[in-house]
């Protein structure tokens, strides 16, 4: 499991050894240095452009530049800072706001300063960190095609949210330092900063309740079949999805409900003939009141909003068993609130945007994790806020982005998928963050599988579940 943390935690974390004289600017710089020479078939001789803003961040950019400079590159760097007033001190020869100890390290390296970009082999992107706030107010010059470097965080992405308020550098690596902050991981800041490298640069951080979880944890936490169990005692999920419109969404929910450790499927929708039809392995009836126990209901995928809809729902719902409410279910129940009052069963909502507002009665807006966080304590149940990168919080503020996602599930019916593999992980008895954690994590890669193929449709996603789901057993 990786952490991730905001930027009040990074700065009470470098705080003290600040103090303390630990020279935390100089092994930013170095590892910022090590990253960009590897990027370069050769560190003497190639041209590396710095982008300077008036911070510290444009203080490792410069540090990072001499270093290189001192290696044989050729160095240049495009000041950025804001303007300094007429006749003002500092670094008055150069107009603008700029860290001085690192511009006086740069030239006395060799670095120049310059006014275009001219035709560099790198480009590193120095103009604000983790101290920026607001849409970057700084001209981008027009850049060459060649990679980009970012420092600690691609310039324009807020480090705490993701959002992208107007325009940002994108990078081809991070380098960013002590640890990974959420702009890096969530939201449309994470289309911009490419490969992330983290840094040790010796801070100390607090556990935090931001997590990005690995394949070790997913292993950790999927049920296994003992050496005693029958279909029961693994686990009986039932799913009640599809209808006379959309019977697909009932054999998608099931089919990725087979791929989860459950040992037995009960169908209940209008869509039983296309499920028996897919799956015969599944017991089906029309109506969840027919169906039978269940260890863990699955709801609304395709489930219509008709009143036979309504009585399902509500029918699963008074069973008092844990829960995944998906699409439909959501529209349902953010009309009828009061539907879900009393229950204490673990439950587990999966909405996109739109069911989201439905849900909140505003949309997600740009602080992605903090809006999952939100509705999971105000609905008190696990959220799994879909998007590129899924977020999953639970109603005690603990949270997880999912690294798996892929541009391939945006295609229908895929949310279908994990909701049954999701359920079919309830009914295995994981605990609902757990449930969603790893239903995610591993739907996504199923999408990055079936990518392999060229374009993927639902069903290639639920039929590379097995193959992903034999990697998480035999993991380690
Ligand atoms: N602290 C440490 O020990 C360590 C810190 N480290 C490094 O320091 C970075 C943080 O440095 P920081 O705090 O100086 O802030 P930083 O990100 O450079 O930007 C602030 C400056 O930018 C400006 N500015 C603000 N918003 C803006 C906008 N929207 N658009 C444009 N400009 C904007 C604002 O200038 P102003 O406009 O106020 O004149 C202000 O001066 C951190 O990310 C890491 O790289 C590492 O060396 C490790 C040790
Ligand atoms: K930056």
């Amino acid at each position: 499991m990786r952490g991730v943390w905001g930027v009040a935690e990074v700065r009470a974390a470098e705080a003290p050894l600040l103090a303390a004289g630990v020279p935390l600017m100089a092994r930013a710089a170095a590892g910022l240095a090590r990253r960009c020479a590897g990027m370069l078939p050769r560190v003497y001789g190639a041209r590396v452009l710095l982008l300077v803003g008036s911070g510290d961040n444009g203080g490792d950019a410069l540090f990072a530049g001499a270093l290189l400079a001192r290696r044989g590159a050729q160095v240049s760097a495009l000041l950025l800072g804001s303007p300094l007033p007429t006749g003002a001190g500092g670094a008055g020869v150069v107009g603008v706001r700029v860290h001085e100890a690192g511009l006086a390290a740069f030239r006395a390296a060799g670095g120049r300063v310059v006014t275009s970009p001219g035709r560099p082999d790198l480009v590193v992107d120095g103009i604000v960190g983790i101290g920026a706030s607001g849409p970057l107010r700084v001209e981008l010059p027009e850049l060459p095609d060649v990679p980009v470097v970012a420092v600690d965080l691609p310039s324009g992405v807020d480090a705490d949210t993701g959002h992208v308020p107007g325009r940002a550098l994108r990078a081809d690596v991070t380098v960013t330092f002590g640890g990974l902050k959420p702009g890096l991981v969530v939201g449309e800041g994470a289309r911009y900063v490419g490969q992330v490298e983290v840094v040790d640069i010796g801070l100390t951080l607090p556990p935090t309740d931001l997590n990005i979880a690995d394949m070790a944890d997913i292993c950790a936490h999927w049920p296994r079949s003992r050496s005693y169990d029958d279909k029961y005692t693994r686990g009986v999920v039932g799913v009640a999805a599809g209808s006379r419109r959309y019977p697909g969404a009932g054999v998608l929910a099931v089919a990725g409900a087979s791929a989860g450790p459950t040992g037995y499927i009960r169908y209940a929708g209008a869509g039983a003939h296309a499920v028996r039809d897919r799956h015969p392995h599944v017991v089906v009836t029309d109506r969840v009141s027919d169906a039978g126990r269940v260890q863990a209901w699955v709801v609304g995928p395709g489930l219509s909003l008709d009143s036979p809809a309504q009585a399902d729902l509500r029918t699963a719902i008074a069973e008092r068993v844990p829960m995944c409410l998906d699409a439909d279910a959501l529209t349902l129940v953010s009309t009828h609130p009061d539907w879900l009052a009393g229950r204490e069963e673990p439950l587990v909502l999966t909405p996109h945007d739109g069911e989201y507002e439905r849900l909140a009665g505003a949309p997600p807006g740009p602080d992605r994790v903090a809006a999952a966080r939100g509705l999971a304590k105000a609905m008190d149940a696990t959220v799994l806020l879909k998007g590129p990168r899924t977020v999953i919080a639970a109603p005690d503020g603990t949270a997880f982005v999912n690294p798996t996602g892929t541009r391939a599930l945006a295609t229908a019916g895929t949310g279908d998928v994990l909701a049954g593999l999701l359920g079919s992980l309830l009914a295995g008895g994981v605990e609902p963050t757990w449930a969603a954690v790893c239903a995610a994590y591993v739907h996504g890669l199923a999408g990055q599988h079936a990518a392999r193929g060229g374009p993927v449709t639902a069903s290639d996603v639920a039929g590379a579940l097995r193959e992903v789901v034999a990697e998480v057993l035999s993991y380690g």
